[in-house]
């Protein structure tokens, strides 16, 4: 949990996001509130519940962008579905109570991975030792093992293969749904849990170099430093206080009652959801999970149905509304260039990778975003994704011939972009295909 100001989470935001503000706002003031829940004492702790948000905008303009990096920021579970997956054929209503199961195992992965980093350091050390157990026996004289040691920790035994005893943990063992339990309630049992629990896992040797093994050994010995139990029940409490569930087209879920046909199981699939967003217990293999605190951000294009053509009860459990512009060329200049890890660093640093120097000049930059808008507006409005298409074809020979090309400097400007993309961008017909 984050105690980030407003104002703070916003500016976290802003180097990844540019323009949105007022996203950006209201996702921030529903992260501190949280903080503000977890300072209250008591029942009034209990009564205060999460201000869920509907975003409101077309595709590709940082509706998803902005709710992943505000969970990134707060160390959140967090999880993206389309609400249209719950209208296929062969889904019935409990399935969306996957949701939650799901984002109990991603939750499990954070906890995971923040406690195996507690523990690295004691469990490198015994890492080293089963290293060295493989390489000199576990017989060897103290002097032996140092002096091994020692060429271990320079790098000299790297190459050299050694057998080691891999205990399986039952992960990637074949998952089964218990079939006719109310419900599925149980959700899925792992064979793997079940027989990793009545037999203490088996062991399974390996022949690796000792490269290879250090990472392996290193995150068994980190497991066996950490109480799994304690992970489980830490992960659960996190998905419960501090999960975020992002609904993506919840617009076309939102049927009037006119269309009839199809719009009976949208409204069914809104029925569905509607006590994940109010708040129930879900059962899961790990043990129940309320969803009273998860914070749920729903987004849509409403295109062609209104946030007033979803039930009454839904629409009150998605009270914070906020809208998202379309992006403008400025927008797309920025995005290409201001943002942390943006596409034009990026393909920087990979070219870079093959020793060749890439300069992308402000003028290419300009010619990439006229190029996005141009695109965007005669074939379909995509928002930024047109620009990872556009720069792709801009640098696609020199991503082919780059390893042949190390230590050269290659300067890409506005003309080298234009040639490569107007004439594609001009004809609709081929752009629909290409950018
Ligand atoms: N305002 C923005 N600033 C920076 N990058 C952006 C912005 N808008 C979109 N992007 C980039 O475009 C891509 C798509 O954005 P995102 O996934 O947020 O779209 P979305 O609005 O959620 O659309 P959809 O509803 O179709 O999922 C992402 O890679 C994102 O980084």
């Amino acid at each position: 949990m984050t105690s980030f100001s407003p104002r703070e989470i916003v500016s976290e935001l802003d180097r990844y996001i540019v323009g949105q503000h007022k996203a950006k706002r209201a996702v921030a003031i529903a992260l501190r509130n949280r903080w503000r829940r977890q300072q209250l004492e008591g029942q009034l702790r209990e009564e205060v519940l999460p201000k869920n948000i509907l975003m409101i905008g077309p595709t590709g303009v940082g509706k998803t962008e902005i709710s992943r990096r505000l969970a990134k920021l707060a160390g959140a579970p967090f999880l993206k579905v389309e609400a249209t997956k719950f209208t296929e054929v062969g889904y019935v209503g409990r399935d969306v109570e996957q949701i939650i199961r799901d984002l109990v195992e991603i939750g499990i992965g954070l906890v995971r991975d923040v406690r195996r980093k507690g523990v690295e350091a004691k469990a490198h050390l015994a890492a080293e030792e089963r290293v060295l157990d493989a390489l000199v026996g576990a017989t060897a004289s103290p002097g032996t093992r140092e002096s091994f040691r020692k060429k271990l920790r320079d790098g000299l035994m790297d190459d050299k293969e050694i057998e080691i005893e891999l205990t399986s943990s039952g992960q990637g063992m074949p998952m089964f749904e218990i079939p006719g339990m109310p419900g599925a309630q149980m959700g899925a049992v792992s064979l793997g849990d079940m027989l990793g629990k009545a037999f203490g896992g088996r062991s399974k040797p390996r022949r690796v170099t000792v490269k290879d093994a250090h990472p392996l050994l290193l995150s068994e010995e980190a497991d066996k430093l950490i109480d799994q139990d304690a992970i489980v029940q830490e992960a659960i409490r996190s998905v419960e206080e501090n999960g975020i569930v992002f609904l993506d087209e919840i617009d076309k879920i939102a049927g009037s009652e006119r269309r009839g046909g199809a719009d009976v199981s949208r409204e069914g699939v809104q029925r569905d959801l509607l006590p994940l967003i109010e708040g129930t217990t879900v059962s899961t293999k790990h043990g129940a999970v309320k969803t009273d605190h998860i914070l749920f951000i729903a987004s849509g294009a409403f295109h062609v149905s209104k946030p007033s053509d979803l039930l009454p009860e839904l629409q009150g459990r998605l009270p914070i509304r906020v809208e998202l512009e379309a992006l403008t060329r400025e927008d797309f200049t920025r995005i290409l260039t201001e943002t942390e890890a943006s596409l034009v660093k990026q393909s920087v640093a990979l070219m870079g990778t093959e020793g060749v120097e890439l300069i992308i000049t402000e003028d290419a930059v300009a010619a990439i975003a006229d190029i996005a808008v141009q695109v965007n507006a005669s074939v379909e409005n995509i928002g930024a994704r047109r620009l990872q298409t556009v720069i792709e074809r801009v640098l696609d020979d020199l991503s082919f011939t780059a390893p042949d090309r190390a230590g050269d400097k290659v300067v890409v400007d506005g003309d080298y972009v234009r040639t490569r993309v107007a004439d594609l961008a001009g004809n609709t017909d081929l752009s629909r295909y290409i950018l």
